[in-house]
């Protein structure tokens, strides 16, 4: 009866095992499309073994029989046999090489293609929770080590099997006991094997795993080098990239160092071996009970028995990094997304606009409740403005409409149709969206603003960018909207990146519109020409808008004030004002200093202030009205 701990290791090894072949056979799958190259670059690879295992099988009978003989032509026939075997064997090593290789280039396209959808069609919950550098390193290194497992990985140890079985066949066709001699290998090989085989597999996807973290490293401070820069910090994210780098190193060193034992080990099991079977075979030859010919040809395929023995020990690593990989692959297409079309999600259609949050809480995933109980009914063209201190849910009570996020009690309508019984698509093409966070493509100015229509003109753009004022600005640029914006859009400011994003939305021409309008820190004159694109881009539609901006919320049809996820106030201005509240204490706060300035704004000409006058405007004032209310 085996121990509780060798049972419990047994299981494990079993549960390991059969995880490992499940991985297994779902990446032999992604070879389906693509299964005549699959058979041609097998076809070769068999070919070529044959090829190359005929050779001994000719040289036996040069030396059986042409020596023995004498005969010239007999020795000419094996010479040109031995040739034509050679060229064969190199047109086929030829093919499978091709075919092997294309094979590992049309699956890694797919896999690349099917992960990036993937990716896109998974929810914000998903990205929440990961981390960008890990995904980069999923799309590139992970999909290599799939890719190159085919060739050396899966196809090798086709070659290697088909050459053990068919070397150890011959062996035995031409003398049984120096066979049986060689299959003394065969115990040593298998528990080399597999001891590398079980402690790799995890070094592996350790490897994999600190390859993410490096990309994320990476991937940060280069995309955070202002900040790092401001702060004088580079030497601290040089060295948190050479920790990491380390980390990667030794793993991967790790992992060379198994490798590097297993080939020896085996290479050696099989040479001590082949000097047995040359010590019995030799007795053999002298005792007459074998001849010359078939000893050298046993010798020559016990030598030739390196080639898949050196295979295995080389394709148990490629084995086991293509499982690392392809576990982490499938572990992000096996992710469905949450937020996706009910099985009869209908079109919306027509959307007149009419909105309804229905007693609706949510909470992110497992944490706590950060929206209670919502009510709102926005009628089709009302403007409903959102006002609250940092982190009351402001945000993501806006992203609940477009469904980013699902409700997690009560709902939300468009038109009387709950948002979860609508195609994503339809609901989603006709809310247009302006976030806290611009984020530009690295593409035109053109292209930038068009991105959510095919085909769209050049009119249309300038249409657009002349709304959303931010036209005249395009046209002081050398080459106006073919200029490329960088990365992250660094080429511009953030209030014209603002109204670039809010051209780009009135592109899709929406019928709602959800603005996080949190642009506080553009100077007077941008905030003058956002408020205008603004006013612009609202006319007629439902709008949803976090405002910092008091003439937003003053034009806005219902004032919603948040506090810790509740609705605490509602209403008009001139009502919440009356009313003496939070909201008549947050205008006293962060609202009256812009009323009066406005005031003011109206009798200098409307969009040039000069310095003088935005300090005098800004420090006194707001300073006496925090004074005011800190003594309430
Ligand atoms: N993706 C997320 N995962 C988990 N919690 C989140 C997430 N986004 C926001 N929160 C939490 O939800 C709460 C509400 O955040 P939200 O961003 O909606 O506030 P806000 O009123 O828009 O704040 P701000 O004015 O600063 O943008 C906060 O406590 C915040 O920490």
């Amino acid at each position: 009866m085996p121990s509780r701990e060798a049972r419990k290791s047994l299981s494990w090894y079993l549960s390991a095992f059969r995880f490992n072949i499940r991985i297994l056979f779902r990446i032999v799958g992604l070879l389906r499309p693509y299964w005549l190259w699959a058979v041609a670059a097998v076809l070769c690879l068999l070919l070529a073994t044959g090829a190359s295992l005929a050779v001994p099988k000719l040289l036996e009978w040069v030396i059986d029989v042409g020596l023995r003989t004498g005969n010239m032509s007999d020795l000419l026939l094996a010479a040109g046999a031995i040739l034509v075997v050679s060229i064969l064997r190199g047109v086929f090593s030829y093919g499978q090489g091709y075919y092997s290789q294309g094979l590992s280039n049309l699956v890694g396209y797919d896999l690349r293609d099917k992960l990036y959808n993937h990716l896109q069609l998974l929810d914000f919950a998903f990205h929440d929770d990961s981390e960008t550098g890990q995904l980069m390193s999923n799309m590139t290194v992970d999909i290599e080590g799939v890719r190159n497992f085919i060739p050396f990985g899966l196809l090798r140890a086709i070659l290697a099997l088909v050459y053990f079985v068919a070397i150890t066949v011959i062996l035995f066709l031409l003398d049984w006991r120096l066979a049986l001699v060689m299959m003394a290998f065969i115990p040593f090989m298998i528990f080399f094997t597999s001891r590398v085989g079980v402690h790799i597999r995890p070094v592996w996807l350790a490897v994999q795993r600190e390859n993410g973290i490096l990309s994320t490293v990476m991937q940060e401070s280069l995309s955070g080098v202002r900040v790092v820069k401001s702060f004088a910090r580079e030497e601290f994210e040089i060295d948190k990239f050479d920790k990491q780098n380390q980390l990667l190193r030794n793993y991967s060193l790790k992992a060379m160092r198994f490798m590097a034992w297993n080939q020896p080990l085996l290479l050696f099991a099989l040479n001590v071996i082949t000097v047995i079977v040359v010590w019995v075979g030799g007795i053999a030859v002298i005792d007459h009970k074998l001849t010359i010919g078939v000893l050298a040809a046993v010798v020559q395929y016990a030598l030739l028995m390196a080639t898949p023995i050196r295979t295995f020990g080389f394709m148990i690593n490629w084995l086991m990094r293509g499982l690392a990989c392809g576990e982490r692959i499938f572990n992000i297409l096996d992710t469905k997304p949450k937020i996706q079309d009910a099985p009869n999600a209908v079109e919306l259609k027509e959307v007149r606009g009419d909105i309804k949050f229905e007693h609706v809480s949510f909470s992110y995933q497992k944490g706590p409740e950060v929206l209670h109980d919502i009510n709102v009914d926005a009628k089709a063209g009302q403007m409903v403005a959102l006002l609250g201190l940092t982190g009351s849910g402001k945000s993501t009570l806006l992203h609940l409409l477009p469904r980013f996020y699902d409700v997690s009690e009560g709902r939300i309508t468009v038109d009387g149709h709950d948002v979860r019984d609508v195609t994503l698509s339809s609901l989603r093409r006709n809310i247009g969206l302006v976030l806290q966070d611009v984020f530009l493509f690295n593409a035109t100015i053109h292209d930038n603003i068009a991105f959510g229509v095919d085909d769209a003109t050049r009119e249309q753009v300038i249409e657009a960018a002349k709304i959303a004022r931010i036209h005249d600005f395009i046209m002081t640029l050398p080459d106006g909207y073919e200029t490329w914006v960088g990365e992250r859009g660094v080429t511009l400011s953030g209030g014209q990146k603002q109204r670039i994003a809010i051209a780009r939305t009135l592109m899709l021409n929406p019928r709602i519109l959800v603005l996080d309008d949190s642009t506080s820190s553009v100077d007077m004159e941008t905030e003058y020409l956002i408020q205008q694109a603004l006013d612009a881009v609202m006319k007629g539609r439902t709008t949803f808008v976090v405002a910092s901006r008091l003439r937003t919320i003053k034009h806005a049809d219902q004032i919603l004030v948040l506090e810790n996820g509740h609705i605490v106030e509602r209403g008009t201005h001139d009502s919440l004002i009356a009313l003496k509240g939070r909201y008549a204490r947050l205008y006293d706060l962060q609202l009256r200093d812009q009323e009066e300035f406005e005031e003011r704004m109206v009798q200098h000409d409307g969009t040039q202030f000069t310095r003088a006058a935005r300090e005098e405007h800004e420090f006194p004032e707001r300073e006496q009205i925090r004074q005011r209310e800190v003594t309430r």
